[in-house]
């Protein structure tokens, strides 16, 4: 025991007083072990035990001290306080505080800051256990291969949701990344698309990460605006040539810094997945934990192979482009605006002639019957990993390596009438299908490319045809606060597939049941009307535009030339794509996210 103590090895027997006991601390395995000498109301018929805690040093963001008060609790105090010994008896004197700034895990997969006190007279020894302790939870980190963030350039997005972002960052965010010691460079959006501009000549090399406070929208701006400046300083093209299935699946060079998003849009859909609310102290926290979950993204090109977006979650034709559309006409109503636009759409139901070319994923799954959830830590989405860490990792335990905060760790129903078939080398794109991928060399290509390769596949292109009300492609659940099961609960944040849900016409009343299966648990694959299959990539081309449209119509006075005059579009993470031919591709974790997932229950 060292009496006196040193900035090294604080004394261990010195007596801190909470606001509930006095108590000693250690530093053992990784754990700040907070022990209970006396409580300080003797009446209290807790056990001792009760008053002990173990702080797991990797949710510590910081500790730091200040000058005190040396007291206790008015009401304490009117209590014995014999018990209490020596430590009270110089009341109302000077003492040092010691902070210890923690994420705490409250319930479900909410997290909260907290800050714990401990009064110290030793004021030495008080500022010694702050450095040993910020020196220990450094050294607990580096063992997790956990990295923290110092520096993130943060966008504010005033516009989004509620108009709450600067608020939102202001009172939530930077009081937790001021405890963290992260620099912040703030960039509030004067306008649409001011980031991804901003982030064409942004330096990328003096930062640790690019938060956008705001929604999915203001996050796809984000992703779109560092992966195509990573591809340009690589010279790596976006563009591709024309639609064609014997075209390999496009590589492009992942970004080395992490991305994180803030909720304060609308729909907030990227954390309500990846962390299981849309909350954002929680988000905070995780970024300024430095918690990292890898996520797939698709890449859209129109047909002609020009680039057209890069997407993180929901592309959708139909019914979900028409809401988009019109939505986007209604900002003023703010999020109210989807549930405007949304029965607008519905009244106007419109089904589209669609011809969509598909390949399957190499672990076909059964979907429709899956009850799996993409949960931290996840198999599916760790799995691949297994074989770039299996010379470092002999236990295999790749998923929870990376643990910054962990306290504690294709069958489908088709539509009776439709056209399907495999695609072959005599298709009618007279080509043979090989998609080995492009690797590009010097560059971390990371395994985005690997989901497209199937030269060790017996994977062939798939197709169907026949009129659509909507086509989806969820390349995680897409579950929000208004479908919390999402519209594909099964799919994965990063397996490298993405769930290509087709919707095909049926009556009104079938499409009611079938978007009113999305708001509880049941099961929205069981309606003959909609296919699902788990693929690496899609296409879909609309025949002839002007004749593919069908409108059905109750009260508002529609004809069928008006409808296709208005023609749907794609919705790509709340994003217009107008062309209705894409080709869709899917790009195994191809940016880090700063978000943990969603923990088992
Ligand atoms: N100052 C601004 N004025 C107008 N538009 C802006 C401004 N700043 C950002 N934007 C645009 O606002 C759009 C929507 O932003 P965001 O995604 O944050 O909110 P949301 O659409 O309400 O939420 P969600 O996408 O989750 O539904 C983005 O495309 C972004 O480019």
């Amino acid at each position: 025991m060292n009496v006196e103590g040193d900035a090294k090895h604080p004394d261990s027997s010195l007596q801190f007083l909470t606001n509930k006991a006095v108590v000693t601390l250690q530093v053992k395995e990784n754990f700040l072990h907070v022990r209970c000498l006396k409580k300080l109301n003797p009446f209290d018929p807790r056990p001792f035990s009760s008053f002990h805690c173990n702080i797991y040093l990797c949710d510590i963001l910081s500790t730091a001290t200040s000058e005190s008060e040396w007291k206790v609790h008015s009401k304490v105090e009117s209590l014995n306080t014999a018990n209490i010994g020596s430590l009270l008896h110089s009341t109302a004197s000077q003492c040092k505080l010691l902070l210890v700034h923690i994420a705490v895990k409250s319930k479900g997969s909410l997290w909260k800051l907290q800050t714990l006190k401990f009064r110290c007279k030793n004021t030495r020894q008080c500022s010694a256990w702050s450095t040993y302790l910020n020196e220990n939870i450094t050294t607990s980190l580096g063992r997790r291969s956990v990295s923290r963030p110092k520096s993130l350039l943060v966008f504010v997005n005033p516009y989004g949701g509620k108009h709450k972002a600067v608020d939102i960052h202001k009172h939530i965010v930077t009081p937790i990344f001021n405890k963290a010691g992260i620099r912040q460079l703030v960039v509030v959006t004067e306008y649409q698309n001011h980031a991804k501009e901003y982030l064409k000549t942004a330096d990328l090399g003096k930062i640790d990460g690019i938060i956008a406070v705001g929604g999915d929208g203001m996050a796809n701006e984000i992703i779109n605006g560092v992966l195509i400046q990573v591809q340009e300083k690589n010279n790596i093209s976006l563009d591709k040539p024309p639609a064609d299935l014997s075209e390999a699946c496009p590589s492009f060079v992942r970004p080395s810094i992490r991305i994180g998003v803030i909720p304060a849009g609308s729909t907030n859909c990227l954390s309500y997945v990846s962390q299981g609310f849309d909350d954002p102290e929680t988000a905070a926290l995780h970024i300024a934990l430095g918690a990292e979950h890898n996520l797939d993204l698709s890449s859209i090109h129109d047909r002609n192979g020009a680039f057209q977006r890069f997407s993180f979650s929901m592309t959708s034709f139909g019914f979900y482009g028409n809401v988009l559309k019109l939505s986007e006409r209604m900002r003023g109503l703010g999020p109210s605006r989807y549930d405007v636009a949304g029965i607008h759409s519905f009244l106007h139901q419109c089904s589209y002639n669609m011809k969509v070319w598909y390949l399957p994923s190499d672990t076909p799954v059964d979907i429709a019957n899956d009850r799996t959830k993409c949960r931290y830590p996840c198999n599916t989405c760790c799995l691949d990993k297994l074989s770039d860490f299996e010379q470092t990792m002999s236990n295999g335990d790749v998923c929870s390596k990376p643990s910054p905060i962990l306290s504690g760790p294709i069958n489908t129903n088709f539509f009776n009438n439709a056209v399907h078939y495999e695609v072959n080398s005599n298709s009618e794109d007279g080509s043979q299908i090989t998609l080995g991928a492009k690797i590009t060399s010097q560059t971390e290509c990371f395994e985005s490319t690997k989901s497209c390769d199937n030269a060790n596949g017996n994977n062939k292109w798939q197709v169907t045809e026949g009129k659509f009300l909507m086509i989806n492609s969820a390349l995680m659940s897409c579950a929000c606060s208004r479908c919390p099961q999402g519209l594909s609960p099964s799919a994965h944040l990063a397996d490298g597939n993405t769930d290509l849900i087709l919707v095909r016409n049926c009556s009104r009343a079938d499409f009611v049941r079938y978007m009113f299966s999305h708001v509880g648990k049941a099961n929205r694959f069981r309606f003959p009307f909609v296919e699902v299959y788990r693929v690496k990539g899609f296409r879909c081309e609309m025949p002839i535009a002007s004749s593919s449209v069908t409108c059905e119509q109750i009260d508002i006075k529609q004809t069928e030339s008006e409808c296709s005059r208005t023609s749907s579009c794609w919705n790509t993470d709340g994003e217009l794509v107008p062309d209705p031919n894409i080709h869709v591709w899917v790009h195994k974790g191809l940016i880090k996210l700063f978000a943990k997932g969603i923990d088992q229950k």
